[in-house]
């Protein structure tokens, strides 16, 4: 029988995807085992996949054409409400479709030697499963070793007070990292009283208590934090710190890459490092004012920019709003030629690499980051929700690479902050010292992926693991 691993990601393009680079990656080294992938079933009417990007139905059979060795094997519907936000409709999915992991896993293992199986970290309940059937479970956690390093101190906070985060006004010091203000944790884990914050105390646990957790990241990017999670400093004495194996990073080329917006061939027609891109992960929104007053920011800032423009969520049966109603009168007249705006989704990762691109607003999501990182790209770091806020403290103060954008108390960020952010980037010394720190980044993380570079290195530790 062929050696498999399964890999279980959470629903939603994003986890998705990170999983099957993650397949990818492991066929690259290790040609001689198989990927099994399991997949969520989303409740009907939940939309699964960004406007202007392929359906998860034809990115699967994307895959499958490609790369015969990934199998996905669908989990069967179940019926949950969908009035949750995002992540608890998640969790909550992933909860209700335990009860078809024994069976499934046991069907899987009458033709394959299943060695592991790899959680996204919102798949954390299925550990009660595969622990019972003795499969070795790993987590693959999407996000930084930094953020990684935090989340784990849930746990030890929890024991350590009976106050909510939000009314601790204090900081954590972690080993590795700079000074965490406990605001900058997810707004999910303010509220001691919350059913999110239970559910990522009780993740962390869990995966404190796996065999492992991959993370996209590596050395050069992150490794002051990786060499303290590896010597279980981060964590109390006594308490076990999981095994991490930083493999990264993986990125994907792989979402959204046709030019049906025609903003690589206008990019063609600019010149080299000189545009600035915005785009804010695959659900950043804001609201009108907000994008008014980003628009008068771009304007007054004089830098060229391409900006991915997504305002906010109208009903299903309204109609978006235009271009015209959202900017400001004669906006995109007046900055004809040096600016773009496409509605909703570009193919980010063919932006990024493009020579004409110089600068970078992003919301922090941790796969635009590294893709900034892997093209040499300098930010500036405009945070939104989940673990955000975090990265932006890391990518300002310990990667280096990004310049802060500052925000109201409500988030707001204004048309002069963002115009002299943008301008500090793209024309000033801080910005080239940016783009020198994050262009050495680039050719770090290229060698960490090759022979005996630390990324490679963690990956062949991780297989020999699988093949014991
Ligand atoms: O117009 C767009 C917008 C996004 N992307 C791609 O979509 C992905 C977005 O990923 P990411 O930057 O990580 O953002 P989110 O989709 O918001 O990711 C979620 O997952 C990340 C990894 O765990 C977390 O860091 C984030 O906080 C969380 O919101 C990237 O590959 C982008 O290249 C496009 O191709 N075109």
């Amino acid at each position: 029988m062929k050696d498999s691993i399964v890999l279980y990601p959470a629903l939603g393009r994003g986890h998705l995807v990170s999983m099957v680079e993650l397949g990818k990656l492991i066929l690259t080294h290790q040609p001689s085992l198989s990927i099994t992938i399991l997949i969520l079933t989303p409740p009907s009417n939940t939309p699964s996949t960004p406007k202007g990007c392929d359906s998860t139905s034809q990115y699967i059979a994307a895959v499958t054409a490609a790369t015969p060795s990934i199998t996905f094997h669908h989990l069967p519907p179940t019926q949950i409400p969908t009035i949750l936000p995002p992540h608890i409709l998640s969790l909550e999915l992933s909860r209700s479709s335990n009860h078809h992991l024994p069976h499934v896993i046991t069907s899987l293992s009458k033709t394959l030697t299943l060695k592991a199986i790899v959680l996204d970290f919102m798949n954390f309940c299925a550990k009660q499963v595969t622990n019972a059937l003795n499969i070795p479970t790993f987590f693959y956690y999407t996000s930084g070793a930094s953020s990684l390093a935090t989340f784990l101190q849930l746990p030890v906070i929890h024991e350590t007070t009976t106050k909510s985060i939000k009314d601790l006004n204090t900081h954590l010091s972690i080993p590795g990292l700079p000074k965490i203000d406990l605001l900058d944790l997810p707004k999910e884990v303010h509220d001691r009283a919350s059913q999110s914050y239970k559910l990522f105390h009780d993740i962390a646990t869990c995966m404190r208590d796996s065999d492992g957790v991959i993370v996209n990241t590596c050395d050069p990017i992150e490794g002051r934090v990786i060499k303290a999670l590896s010597e279980g400093l981060c964590l109390p004495e006594g308490m076990t710190s999981p095994h991490v194996f930083c493999i990264g990073p993986v990125i994907s080329a792989t979402c959204g890459e046709k030019d049906l917006n025609g903003c690589l061939s206008w990019l063609d027609s600019q010149p080299s490092q000189s545009v600035v891109l915005l785009s804010f992960g695959s659900l950043g929104r804001f609201s009108r004012a907000q994008v008014k007053e980003m628009a008068v920011g771009l304007e007054k800032s004089e830098q060229r920019f391409l900006w991915v423009l997504r305002s906010e969520l109208v009903g299903v049966d309204s109609v978006e709003p235009s271009l015209d109603e959202l900017l400001p009168e004669g906006f995109v007249e007046r900055t004809k030629g040096r600016g773009m705006v496409v509605r909703n989704w570009a193919p980010q990762v063919r932006i990024l690499s493009h020579d004409s691109v110089g600068g970078f607003v992003t919301h922090c999501g941790w796969n635009s980051v590294l893709e900034a990182v892997c093209e040499g790209v300098p930010m500036v770091a405009w945070p939104l929700y989940a673990e955000q806020r975090l990265n932006r403290v890391i990518m300002v103060q310990d990667m280096k690479v990004a310049l802060a954008v500052n925000e109201d108390k409500d988030g707001f960020v204004s048309g002069t902050e963002l115009r002299d952010r943008v301008r500090e980037l793209m024309d000033s010394m801080k910005g080239k010292e940016i783009r020198q720190r994050v262009f050495e980044m680039k050719i770090g993380a290229k060698k960490a992926k090759a022979e005996e570079g630390s990324s490679l290195v963690a990956f062949q530790r991780l297989v020999q693991l699988w093949n014991q």
